[in-house]
């Protein structure tokens, strides 16, 4: 993990705001996540929470606003390789398809390495296979998947070494970007509860990017609402999905699909102007 400056939150994100030509994707958002905490940030697609997520890691620059991660801006792109490195030390991502995640020539093995030899070019290729055996481990797989090719596994294990491979760097946040999204259900809870298990053992910071309230229930403690770009509602977690104050909020959690839900239902509920 990088050092950390003292008492700075892991992730602190000020007036952020993105425009792609006329469109405002972001606009003004703010929040921090203390060291070891887990934010959610909540949303209809075309809220703009993977604009964010990408601001943060640096696939994007921010129109205004700043980023801090670990007390260090990162408003600005990273100049030169060793800044970059450090921030992939700071903050990794996990996508939602882990399809297209990760290379289809290379084995699990050598893809862990790969982010083992950017961050850890001191350690010898011995030390190196060491940590990758534990990474593999850590995630749940067995030797065997931790030499294969990723089509000989399944979504749940592919996603499995998406996060191996965040975990190399040993990052002080990670952010998952509908990471469970794409998995079956029991599959999904598999996974989860992993994520649950490595940030009680890692004290690792989470920001978790869903549309799926009751992922963002099991995973996190606070919680931003976004609607069009903006922040509408934030808190405690269990307070906003329990008694949520804004109506598109409110709207969110009734279009949560239940036994026998019905997409019309769910339509009528989040535009009900249409
Ligand atoms: N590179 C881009 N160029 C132009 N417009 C973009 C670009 N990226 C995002 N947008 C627009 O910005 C808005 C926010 O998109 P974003 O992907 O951040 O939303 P989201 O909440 O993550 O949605 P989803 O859950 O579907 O991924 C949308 O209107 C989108 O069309």
């Amino acid at each position: 993990m990088s050092e950390l400056l003292d008492d700075a939150p892991a992730l602190e994100v000020s007036g952020l705001r993105k425009t792609f030509g006329d469109v405002v994707a972001v606009e003004d958002v703010s929040f921090a996540v203390r060291r070891g905490g887990s934010l959610g940030i909540v949303g209809e697609s075309g809220s703009g929470k993977t604009t964010v997520a990408k601001m943060i890691t640096g696939q994007e620059r921010p129109t205004a606003g700043t980023i801090q991660a670990c007390g260090r801006d990162r408003s600005m792109p990273a100049r030169g390789g060793a800044e970059r490195r450090r921030r992939g030390r700071e903050v990794q991502i996990v996508f939602q398809d882990p399809y297209s995640s990760l290379d289809p020539r290379q084995p699990v093995d050598r893809a862990i390495d790969e982010v083992l030899r950017l961050h850890r070019p001191d350690w010898s290729a011995a030390q190196r296979a060491v940590r990758v055996t534990e990474l593999v481990g850590m995630v749940g797989l067995d030797e065997r998947q931790g030499s294969a090719l990723p089509r000989a596994l399944s979504g749940g294990q592919r996603q499995r070494v998406a996060i191996a491979r965040a975990l190399a760097a040993e990052p002080d946040v990670l952010i998952l970007d509908e990471s469970v999204a794409a998995l079956d259900v029991s599959i999904q809870a598999q996974v989860l509860n992993l994520l649950i298990d490595l940030r009680e053992r890692l004290a690792i910071t989470y920001v978790l990017i869903s549309h799926d309230l009751a992922v963002v229930r099991q995973l996190t403690e606070t919680v931003v609402v976004m609607h069009r770009g903006a922040v509408v509602e934030r808190g405690r977690t269990e307070d906003v999905l329990d008694a949520p104050q804004h109506a598109y909020t409110r709207r969110l959690r009734a279009s949560v699909p239940t036994p026998g839900w019905d997409l019309a239902e769910v339509r009528r509920a989040l535009h009900p102007a249409t």
